[in-house]
């Protein structure tokens, strides 16, 4: 087990927006952490990454509470730009680099290019897809060992989207941790070692991708449909 989630909860004000998640994540799995909008994947995330403070429960990494250790091990690509419209693509690489000492600067080329991005491009002439597509390949270029993604595909195109996918798992190799935040199931149905069915901030159901189709004789994007319904 690489990470472990007990009993977490947070609570914003009068708000539960994580109410008890207790999660095994596997190394070298692929995970993906479905749900509706506000079921409580970023918040999940965010204490992962170490951003967001649990008001109840722990997450260890490799058996040590979440902080510095960890937090430089997990590459965690939140929702919110990261990047100053007056930035290129490559001083986006350098300011990444400068966080970052796992940053991979030839890895960051390669992605870029296989983005179809140019490293003169300034940020703030990107469309939103080119954006999205920016963020991903500077969290990919950090040779960490978990890589959490939270709505990725948001803002990319449908052709684009899965060329995308196959780059992140292509540049992860086998040995790296990957969780997926999405609403777009059936982009990631194939993709996925397990399934991660967040509901009201509980998990709803949550498995080996194969023996939940198995097991109820539908697709996970079939089982999305019949657990929010
Ligand atoms: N900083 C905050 N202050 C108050 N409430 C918050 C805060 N962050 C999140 N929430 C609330 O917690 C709940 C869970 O939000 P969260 O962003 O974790 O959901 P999500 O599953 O990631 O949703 P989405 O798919 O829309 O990104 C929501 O009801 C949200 O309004």
């Amino acid at each position: 087990m690489i990470l472990q989630s007990n009993n977490l909860v947070k609570k914003y004000m009068s708000k539960t927006a994580v109410n008890g998640i207790t999660l095994d994540i596997e190394a070298g799995k692929v995970y993906a952490l479905l749900g509706p909008n506000g079921s409580g994947k970023t918040t999940w995330m965010k204490m992962v990454a170490g951003l967001v403070k649990p008001t109840s429960g722990t997450i260890t990494y490799k058996g040590i509470s979440i902080g510095i250790e960890s937090k430089s091990k997990i590459a965690y690509m939140s929702t919110e730009p990261f990047f100053y419209n007056y930035m290129t693509v490559k001083d986006v690489g350098k300011y990444y680099k400068d966080f970052f000492s796992d940053f991979d600067e030839k890895r960051y080329e390669e992605l870029i290019e296989r983005m179809e991005l140019s490293m003169k491009d300034k940020a703030k002439s990107l469309s939103s897809g080119m954006a999205a597509k920016l963020k991903i390949a500077a969290t990919m270029a950090r040779k960490a060992e978990l890589y959490m993604l939270d709505e990725p595909l948001n803002g990319i195109d449908i052709i684009a989207r899965e060329r995308i996918i196959t780059t992140i798992l292509e540049v992860t190799g086998e040995e790296a941790t990957l969780i997926i935040s999405s609403h777009l199931v059936d982009e990631l149905e194939k993709i996925i070692d397990n399934a991660i069915f967040v509901k009201k901030g509980t998990i709803a159901m949550n498995g080996e991708a194969e023996e939940l189709r198995l097991a109820h004789g539908k697709s996970i994007v079939e089982l999305y449909k019949e657990v929010y319904a």
